[in-house]
């Protein structure tokens, strides 16, 4: 792993390992067991506690359920829906984290220029979907730590009232996250012979409304966050993908004092928020050599090109792939499930950001 080989530094026992190996095996024997369906490109998914998942993802969910347990005060929980902001949380919170009190952009927020925002932060379910379960305190503090888990899956170290750590969720609107994982999904490589070609946006329309889709139901997923956000704001802070891209500036500074790390006046006189919401945006990322070329995934057992985190990064671009009938069917379901809620997505994108310009549908 780029971001931290000490994590898997091998400091173990022999019977440390093959403990770990059987508890790995007996992982892989419980999820053969769960409900399976053929799911996009005939990934099959397993229903584990409400959530449908990819069987790799779902060896890591349950590992890091059983041997992820000490959460520490100053670590973060970077959390999405796939296909909801990810790798642009990512990049955001890395900035903040590792800028020195300087007033300018430094070394620590330069190195994103560098390296994927997906190797900021581990995304824990690959992390511990192998056999060996990482160290984490090899990680230095404070540790970024994503993953697309559903809250009543967390750890219960980390539901726990009096756990130290924070967590941020950003949600994005279902219709632009399923076309998102549409295109992502037909883009990954895979060996094995049974995985179909592409997946039509008919057929992926019918499993997302039923909740298949990889970590869905969606509504459930935002919905537990939500909850949990009303309930603990202090712990858990809520953003919407939409609110950040039409205001970046005022939702970083939303980020960093969340994180404890609000910027000073000698930062803000000296155009530091903007320098990091330009720093992180989707033009500057998606043009940067290390984000257009190489592959990862080999861990789950795909291929997955890093310029596949990057596709549009817009807000609405279902408008150009839904048709109105499926469109509506997906709204159908947002307004039934978030009925009452106090969550909402809003019906139309809201109005562009100045430097969209007129690319919005
Ligand atoms: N910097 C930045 N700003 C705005 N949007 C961005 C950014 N980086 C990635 N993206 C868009 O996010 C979508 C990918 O989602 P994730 O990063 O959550 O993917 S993953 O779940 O980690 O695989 C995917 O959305 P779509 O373009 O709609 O497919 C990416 O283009």
């Amino acid at each position: 792993m780029l971001f931290n080989p000490h994590c898997f530094d091998g400091s173990k026992t022999e019977g440390e390992r093959d403990g770990e190996l059987r508890a790995y095996q007996q992982r892989q024997e419980e999820i053969s067991k769960l409900p399976v369906e053929m799911g996009w490109r005939n990934f099959p998914l397993r229903l584990y506690h409400g959530f449908w998942f990819h069987e790799p993802h779902l060896n890591g969910v349950i590992s890091i359920r059983r041997n992820f347990c000490r959460p520490a005060p100053s670590d973060l929980f970077l959390v999405t829906f796939p296909k909801s902001g990810t790798t642009w949380l990512k990049a955001l919170a890395f900035a903040i984290t590792n800028r020195s009190s300087g007033h300018h952009i430094n070394s620590g927020h330069r190195s994103i220029l560098s390296r994927h925002p997906q190797d900021c932060s581990p995304y824990l379910e690959a992390f511990y979907a192998g056999p060996q379960v990482p160290d984490l305190d090899a990680m230095p503090s404070p540790r970024l730590l994503g993953t697309h888990m559903p809250y009543s899956l967390l750890p219960e170290s980390l539901r726990d009232e009096g756990s130290p750590s924070r967590i941020i969720y950003l949600c994005r609107e279902p219709k632009d996250t399923l076309v998102s994982t549409v295109h992502f999904i037909n883009t990954m490589g895979s060996e094995q012979s049974s995985i179909a070609g592409a997946i039509s946006m008919d057929q992926a329309v019918e499993l997302f409304c039923k909740g298949l889709s990889p970590y869905g139901p969606v509504w459930e997923h935002q919905l537990e966050y939500w909850r949990e956000s009303q309930r603990r704001p202090d712990k858990l802070l809520f953003l919407k993908y939409e609110d950040v891209m039409a205001e970046p500036e005022a939702n970083v500074r939303k980020l960093a004092n969340f994180i404890g790390r609000p910027f000073s006046p000698e930062e803000e006189s000296s155009g530091l928020v903007a320098e990091i919401v330009e720093l992180c945006c989707f033009e500057k990322l998606s043009g940067l050599e290390v984000n257009r070329t190489g592959v990862r995934g080999k861990e789950i057992g795909v291929t997955i090109n890093n310029s596949s985190f990057f596709r549009k990064g817009k807000v609405g671009d279902w408008r150009e792939h839904l048709l109105p009938e499926m469109a509506e069917k997906v709204d159908v379901i947002t307004r039934d499930m978030l009925q009452g809620t106090g969550l909402s997505h809003s019906p139309e994108p809201p109005a562009p950001h100045a430097d969209q310009g007129d690319e919005m549908p």
